[in-house]
């Protein structure tokens, strides 16, 4: 569509990907606030800046680097956006979202995205990672859609099913892979709400929501997993719960970015292992490529 990009504009952008590395990634991550460390775990790395890139958008958020990173995890072919796009930095959705088109043109098959989210749910604490099993997208109700606009069938169908956005097999693996590495207290499961942002909710927005079934809230994610499941790619998505969402009116509490990507770095660590083990278990098509 118009703000969209076309078919071509994506095959032209992974084409160029593809003559520039060796590297054919099965598995896209998406690296939230302050989880860009993520990345860094890449062997044999291939790194472009996203201004480099044909068509890619600038990030111009502290704390989102800005880099595409090719590379191996544990030997299998990765590509690992480092520094994604907000519906708050101005951006058509279309162009947050341009980056899962390219993925799924470069052959990824599993895209696996984190971001740094509020606790709603009164039972999490800061530092906890929310295994997301669903999400209420507030921005799609006003029709702030990614796939709004004419639709290419070379992608996906028109009016694709979102009940099974989050993969129940990959949600799964991850509870057994952080059991496994003895995360499992602070391991959550929980559903996900998207909000437009750059200003934080609300105290009202916060009961509202938390009322409404949401147990965590942001700013990014589900117009990339839309996307991703258009497309056909498989996805796993976790929160890092970054701050308690202020829900009384006596509470001194004052949502801040700094507080991000403080908690960020200090759950950073377990958060690459829990990713980087469970990719290793992910089972492919074409595993031998
Ligand atoms: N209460 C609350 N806590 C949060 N921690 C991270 N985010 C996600 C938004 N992250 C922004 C600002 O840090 C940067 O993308 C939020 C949020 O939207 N609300």
């Amino acid at each position: 569509s118009s703000s969209g990009y076309s078919y071509e504009d994506c095959q032209a952008t992974a084409d160029w990907l593809l003559s520039q590395t060796a590297v054919r990634p099965l598995v896209g991550i998406v690296c939230g606030s302050g989880l860009g460390g993520l990345a860094d775990a890449l062997k044999d790395q291939v790194v472009f800046n996203y201004r480099d890139i044909p068509n890619f958008p600038q990030s111009t958020v502290h704390g989102h680097a800005g880099r595409l990173v090719f590379g191996t995890l544990k030997g299998r072919p990765c590509v690992c956006m480092q520094g994604r796009f907000h519906l708050y930095e101005g951006y058509p959705i279309q162009k947050i979202t341009l980056p899962m088109w390219i993925f799924k043109l470069l052959g990824v098959e599993t895209v696996i995205l984190t971001n740094a989210a509020g606790g709603l749910n009164q039972d999490f604490k800061v530092g906890d990672i929310m295994i997301i099993k669903d999400h209420l997208n507030m921005p799609g109700f006003a029709g702030n859609n990614p796939l709004a606009g004419p639709n290419d069938e070379r992608f996906g169908v028109r009016f694709p099913c979102m009940s099974d956005a989050y993969d129940r097999e990959l949600q799964q693996l991850a509870l057994d892979v952080g059991s496994e590495l003895g995360y499992s207290d602070f391991l959550r499961e929980g559903v996900y709400c998207v909000l437009g942002g750059p200003s934080f909710e609300t105290i009202a927005e916060c009961r509202m929501l938390h009322k409404l079934g949401a147990d965590a809230v942001g700013m990014s994610t589900v117009h990339e997993v839309i996307v991703a499941r258009h497309c056909g790619m498989r996805v796993f998505a976790l929160s890092l719960i970054t701050n308690k969402a202020v829900m009384d009116y006596d509470s001194e509490e004052k949502a801040n970015h700094e507080e991000v990507l403080q908690t960020g770095k200090q759950r950073a660590e377990q958060l690459e292992r829990l990713v980087s083990t469970l990719i290793t278990r992910i089972e492919h098509n074409n595993n031998f490529a």
